[in-house]
């Protein structure tokens, strides 16, 4: 396995500290400071990266304001050009971007190769959609107007923002990174990443990649740093004209901070499973395993509350545990089903919420079992609307089900949450499906499969406290830009063919 921070890699290393990168080059931070990453499994230091200082933050805001102008002057094709050698770079040094992942957030190994594989896709399809979309805008003729002739041309355009600020989450420090970086790029934009403690070396090493591309130095940036010490200044920064953020409810508190730009988030979820009674049942529990249990459950579009017919529960609580039973529970790097969770305050959360509905009643499908940061994975069944894990996020391998007696009250349940990402919806009468889909107040609904993002060019958007805007590939190229119109005025109407 090739090994993270050597080869092409070794530039982005300085002893045992990764650099950051600005102006085109990898950096050592004046604050002579480091911030360490402990390997979620062994819960030990397995890398350390550069504590960047405000100053360092400024500088960099500096010289992406100078880049950008440049970079919106180059041509549309040669942006996409640069994105697909970045793309292809990327999935060509994928193994030691994956071991970084393995060892800094615990994914399972074949996860993680195709995060890395999934985001040199990401980036080479909005390097195409770019081209599309981008090279086109509207003419308007003022007399579609009443009272208006027609002598006045209007042409609208999209236009960059400027300087684009990326922080994306533990849980895809790679594919979350460049859904950001390749739109906001192929727009014309220059980027400011912040990459999370947790998986900050993957995303060092993702940035290499577009800096082995031949990007313009000062165009992308990457500064390291605790959210809780650098965000506020990188958030509230002047020199920042959008801010595309993925996490938990940290982005609430961005979105009151940040000054007059554009938000672009997508927060947390408690995806609600609707499961009806002439649902097929095996397809259900299978959904309800993966969906609920991928990645140890951290990933925002989680099944996270089962809301099933109780004359079919009993019958998928037992398909359910059957194949939970089965699932490998261990370390990433043996492709463990179930892997440790990312800090040991996030198992701390989680336990919380385990012992809360413990002392409330529900019942334990399996012994609860923790052995440091690892968590095997949980069903909890008989959970009621007093419980915390009715509403809560656990953000790993524990899943509630909550039995009702019609589709109004899973429809409630779902709608009584404060989130409002994805859900899904199990029955074989599509009339129906489609019907709970429109009720569910979700920016999406799966019918007949578990919640997922992907693929990441559909539309991707929360509701309420699951986010602002809408993601996937062509909005979030759409939503990196603003219109520019320039309105020719003609001496006297002028009908074409007239
Ligand atoms: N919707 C989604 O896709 C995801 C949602 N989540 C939710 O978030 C919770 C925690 O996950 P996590 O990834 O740690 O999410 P956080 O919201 O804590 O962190 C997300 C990103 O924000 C950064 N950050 C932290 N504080 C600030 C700040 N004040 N200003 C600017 N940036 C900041 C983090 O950096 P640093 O790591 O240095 O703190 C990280 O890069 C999960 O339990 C889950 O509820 C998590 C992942 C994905
Ligand atoms: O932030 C997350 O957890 C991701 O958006 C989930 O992506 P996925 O559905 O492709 O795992």
């Amino acid at each position: 396995m090739a090994v993270a921070g050597t080869g092409v890699f070794a530039e982005i290393l300085e002893g045992e500290v990764y650099r950051y990168y600005a102006d085109g080059e990898w950096r050592v931070s004046a604050s002579g400071k480091s911030v360490s990453i402990v390997n979620p499994t062994t819960r030990q230091t397995q890398y350390r990266v550069q504590a960047c200082t405000q100053e360092e933050v400024n500088k960099v805001m500096e010289t992406a304001k100078v880049a950008q102008k440049a970079w919106a002057r180059t041509p549309l094709w040669k942006r996409a050009e640069l994105l697909h050698k970045a793309a292809a770079i990327l999935k060509e040094h994928k193994n030691p971007i994956a071991e970084c992942l393995v060892k800094e957030i615990a994914k399972p190994a074949k996860d993680a190769i195709s995060e890395v594989v999934r985001s040199g896709d990401l980036v080479s399809y909005t390097a195409e959609e770019g081209v599309r979309i981008l090279g086109e805008g509207k003419l308007l003729v003022s007399d579609s107007f009443p009272g208006n002739e027609r002598n006045k041309y209007c042409l609208s355009s999209k236009v960059p923002l400027g300087v684009v600020l990326a922080i994306p989450p533990f849980n895809y420090p790679v594919n979350l990174a460049v859904s950001k970086i390749g739109p906001a790029l192929i727009a014309g934009n220059s980027l400011v990443l912040k990459p999370p403690t947790q998986g900050a070396v993957a995303a060092l090493h993702m940035v290499h990649c577009f800096h082995l591309a031949g990007f313009p130095k000062g165009l992308i940036n990457c500064v390291t740093g605790k959210g809780s010490e650098i965000g506020d200044f990188l958030t509230m920064h002047p020199g920042v004209n959008c801010i595309s953020f993925t996490g938990g409810d940290t982005g609430i508190a961005i979105s009151k901070k940040a000054g007059m730009v554009p938000l672009q988030m997508e927060l947390g979820g408690k995806d609600a499973c609707i499961v009806l009674e002439d649902a097929d049942l095996d397809l259900v529990a299978a959904n309800i395993v993966k969906g609920g249990f991928s990645y140890s459950g951290q990933r925002c579009t989680a099944v996270k509350v089962v809301l099933i017919m109780e004359s079919v529960a009993d019958i998928v609580v037992e398909k359910v545990k059957t194949k939970l039973a089965k699932l490998t529970v261990g370390p990433p790097e043996a492709d463990s089903d179930i892997t440790p969770v990312v800090t040991e305050s996030s198992a701390n959360f989680i336990e919380g919420l385990v012992m809360d509905a413990k002392e409330k009643g529900a019942t334990f499908c399996q012994e609860y079992r923790r052995e440091g940061n690892l968590i095997w994975p949980l069903l909890l069944d008989h959970v009621r609307p007093d419980m915390r894990i009715a509403w809560e996020e656990p953000f790993g391998p524990v899943l509630p089900v909550i039995r009702i007696n019609s589709v109004e009250e899973g429809i409630h349940h779902c709608n009584a949450s404060n989130f409002g990402l994805q859900g899904c919806v199990f029955t074989k009468d599509i009339n129906k499906a489609i019907m709970i889909s429109d009720a569910m107040e979700t920016g999406t609904v799966q019918i007949n499969s578990a919640p997922a993002r992907g693929p990441d060019h559909f539309p991707f958007q929360g509701l309420k406290d699951s986010g602002i805007g809408s993601q996937g590939i062509t909005n979030s190229i759409n939503m990196m830009t603003k219109v520019k119109s320039t309105v020719i005025n003609l001496p006297s109407p002028s009908y074409t063919m007239g």
